[in-house]
C-alpha cells in the first residue's frame, strides 16, 4: 500500500498547493510529451479546485480532459459531471482544452461503451493526473460496492477501459473507469474534505475488502496521494 498524505490546515490551502501541483504535472507532460491528459471526477468536492485551475497558465490547447465517471444523463441535467466541468474548468483559460465526454446519445450506458472507449483511446495516456473522490460508502469513480457491476469494474484483466454500473444506492446509472483505467496514470490524487471521508478511508484501509470499499483498490496497486483537508 503506497498512501501519501498531504494535510492542509484548510480548503483554500489544499486548492492553492494542488493546483500548483497539477499545473507543473501538465506542463511538464506538454513539454516531454506534446500534449498531457488529466482525468476528473464529479461530485462537490473539486469545485474550488477547477476554478482556481482554469485560470492556470497551461498551455490548455495541449491538454486533453476527461471523466472518472459519469452519471448517464443529458448534459442539461443537474448530476451530470460533463456539465460542471464544463461550467467549472473549461472556462477562462482552460477554455482552450480539449475535453472528451463520457456519455453517448444511448439510453443505456452498456451500448454507448464501446464508443466511449474508443474516445478514450485518442488520448495521452497513461494519463498524466487523475483525480478521485471518495463517496462515505468507499466508492471511488462510480466504482460502487453497492452495484452489482463491482466485480467488474475491479477486474485487473477485463480488458476493458469502462463499465457501465447501476448503484442501489445512489441515483442514476453510471459509466465509469474500470480499475485497470484509472491505474493507467503517472500520478493518482485522491482529493477529499472533511473529517468524516477521513474517518471512511482509514475505516477502508484498516481490512476492508476491495469490493466493499473499491478505494483501496487503487491504493493497494499504486502510489496514491491523498490531499486532505477539513
Ligand atoms: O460523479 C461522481 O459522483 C464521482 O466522481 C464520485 O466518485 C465522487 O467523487 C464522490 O462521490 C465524492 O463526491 P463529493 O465530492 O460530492 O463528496
Amino acid at each position: 500500500m503506497a498512501l501519501i498524505t498531504k494535510n492542509f490546515d484548510n480548503a483554500e490551502a489544499l486548492t492553492q498547493s494542488f493546483a500548483k501541483e497539477l499545473i507543473a504535472i501538465l506542463s511538464d507532460g506538454i513539454a516531454k510529451r506534446g500534449r498531457a491528459s488529466l482525468v476528473v471526477s464529479g461530485g462537490r468536492t473539486p469545485l474550488a479546485l477547477f476554478k482556481k485551475l482554469s485560470e492556470a497558465d497551461v498551455q490548455w490547447d495541449q491538454v486533453d480532459i476527461t471523466l472518472a465517471d459519469e452519471r448517464w444523463v443529458d448534459e442539461s441535467h443537474d448530476a451530470s459531471n460533463t456539465a460542471l466541468v464544463k461550467e467549472n474548468l473549461i472556462q477562462n483559460k482552460a477554455k482552450a482544452a480539449h475535453f472528451i465526454p463520457l456519455k453517448t446519445d444511448d439510453a443505456d450506458a452498456n451500448d454507448g461503451l464501446n464508443e466511449v472507449q474508443s474516445r478514450l483511446a485518442n488520448i495521452v495516456q497513461p494519463f498524466d493526473a487523475l483525480i478521485l473522490g471518495m463517496g462515505e460508502d468507499g466508492h471511488t469513480a462510480s466504482l460502487f460496492p453497492c452495484s452489482e457491476q463491482i466485480e467488474e469494474g475491479l477486474n485487473m484483466s477485463s480488458g476493458m477501459i469502462c463499465v457501465a454500473v447501476t448503484p442501489k444506492t445512489a441515483p442514476h446509472q453510471r459509466i465509469s473507469l474500470t480499475l485497470p483505467a484509472l491505474l493507467n496514470s503517472r500520478n493518482i490524487f485522491l482529493h477529499l474534505t472533511g473529517e468524516s471521508k477521513k474517518a471512511v478511508l482509514t475505516e477502508a484501509l484498516d481490512g476492508a475488502t476491495e469490493v466493499q470499499k473499491p478505494v483501496t483498490a487503487v491504493i493497494n496497486r499504486a502510489p496514491v496521494t491523498l490531499m486532505w483537508a477539513p
